[in-house]
């Protein structure tokens, strides 16, 4: 704020020649065009309304709107900006996201630091190390295939190095992967950092079935929200347009408005033209639905390999959705129904994954080979993980647990086959009276 007044009280003074006083160039500029004018029109404006911080533009949609809005706050100091952002993973969600981060910090530079680094759980591709097939050819050639990758988004095998000086960390790894990168992290990460998890799945510990986001921040001591939504990677890497849902609440010590992480600066950093987003409290209604739907996902897939047709699949679906708002109204009474109906987190993300996602693909080959389903994402995947295998088992073992499992039938019947060998022609039996001794 004080940059900003510093600025106008000068252009007031060479008003019939405008000039801006630039931090970065320690001197003044004329300003020559129609456009830089607007600009300190804008600015003057903002001032006016003692609101200069990160203006996110009403025209949510408009690439041209953010443009605006960055050039609005290039001025502007924030007490911590720009936040410097590690991406943690780098596999096929992961690098997409970077990749969106990426793009975004490098149009607001004054509010991101420009260069994004992406922790790389490294690996031989031939006799090359993959971070520097990223770091020089600019593609992931294992996990992203055929999509370029930012110059400014710099791969690094080094976790310790790749968060250093980070503000904001961005969780996105196979979530049977986190307790171990959490341990690594523990002493490491300031209090003040602030985190997004994009993980889909549940840690299942000492503390019962918990968010993942809760998980972060019970174990780091920083506060984290979530991203969750009908996103299937390789379409969002494409650039073809959808929507995301980022759930964020501030922390007790939040710094207030342009010193810290809130909803409009994770706007500014997920937001792009092709991935459209709306940023809401409800961190737990988005993971839940994230995280169940990989498990519904899988009985899709199973009736698909039997060829059973779409109204088995929308059928499957509908009680699907069901068993997630039931699980979350009884285990995380935070979350809100209508999250699961209203956000792309919810219904969407459903509705995706089981037309297209891993879970669904890896299901249907299982259904159509009678492969296991760790045989299966084996053979499918090239490495990348369909996490509904691992949550459909954390999910059975919190309900049996609680003593619950008959409540569930949907769940239960997907872990009993992927599990115990339980066969999927019997999925309809199972669905509407489950009957099946677990010894
Ligand atoms: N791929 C997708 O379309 C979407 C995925 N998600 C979620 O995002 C999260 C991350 O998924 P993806 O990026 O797709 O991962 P992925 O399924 O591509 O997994 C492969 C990644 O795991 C890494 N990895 C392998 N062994 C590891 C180890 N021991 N420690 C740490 N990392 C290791 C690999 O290096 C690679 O980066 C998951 O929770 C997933 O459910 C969410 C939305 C979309
Ligand atoms: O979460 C996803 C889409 O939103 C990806 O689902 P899959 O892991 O099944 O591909």
């Amino acid at each position: 704020m004080l940059a900003v007044r510093r600025v106008t009280r000068y252009t007031f003074l060479k008003r019939t020649h405008p000039v801006i006083y630039t931090r970065r160039a320690h001197k003044f500029l004329p300003l020559r065009t129609a456009s830089q004018r607007r600009s300190l029109q804008t600015q003057l404006h903002l001032k006016m309304t003692a609101h200069v911080s990160c203006n996110v533009p009403k025209d949510k949609h408009d690439e041209h709107a953010f443009r605006r809005s960055d050039s609005a706050t290039s001025i502007v100091h924030l007490k911590r900006a720009p936040f410097k952002i590690t991406v943690i993973g780098s596999g096929n969600w992961g690098t997409t996201i970077a990749k969106v981060i990426a793009e975004n910090t490098a149009l607001h530079s004054h509010i991101f630091a420009p260069e994004v680094r992406m922790w790389v759980f490294d690996e031989k591709i031939g006799d090359e190390n993959l971070t520097d097939i990223i770091n020089t050819r600019h593609q992931n050639v294992k996990y992203l295939p055929k999509i370029d990758l930012p110059h400014n988004l710099v791969a690094d095998p080094d976790l310790l190095h790749s968060i250093k000086g980070a503000d904001i960390l961005v969780f996105n790894i196979p979530h049977q992967f986190l307790p171990n990168i959490v341990k690594q992290l523990q002493g490491h990460v300031a209090p003040h950092v602030r985190a997004i998890s994009c993980l889909k799945g549940f840690e299942l510990g000492s503390k019962g079935v918990q968010l993942l986001s809760s998980y972060v921040t019970d174990e780091l001591g920083i506060q984290c929200g979530a991203l969750s939504g009908a996103n299937l990677a390789p379409e969002v890497a494409k650039e073809h347009w959808s929507e995301t849902t980022v759930a964020y609440q501030l922390p007790k010590d939040y710094q207030g408005d342009g010193k810290d992480v809130d909803h409009k600066i994770l706007k500014l950093l997920f937001h792009r033209p092709y991935f459209h987003v709306n940023v809401i409290d409800d961190v737990a209604g988005i993971s839940i639905a994230g995280a169940l739907k990989n498990v519904v996902a899988l009985a899709c897939g199973f009736v698909e390999g039997m060829g059973w047709g779409n109204n088995a699949s929308a059928a499957i679906q509908r009680l699907g959705l069901g068993e997630i708002i039931k699980f979350g109204r009884m285990f995380f009474p935070e979350s809100k129904v209508e999250t699961y109906y209203q956000e792309s987190a919810g219904v969407a993300d459903l509705i995706t994954t089981c037309s297209g996602g891993r879970n669904v693909k890896v299901a249907t080959y299982m259904a159509k080979t009678g492969k296991s389903a760790l045989e299966a994402e084996k053979e499918l995947l090239n490495g990348q993980s369909a996490q509904g295998i691992i949550t459909c088992r954390e999910v059975h073992e919190w309900l049996q647990t609680c003593e619950l499992t008959q409540e569930y039938p949907l769940f239960e019947a997907v872990y009993q086959i992927v599990y115990n060998n339980v066969r999927m022609e019997d999925l309809p039996e199972m669905i509407e009276e489950l009957d099946i001794d677990d010894e």
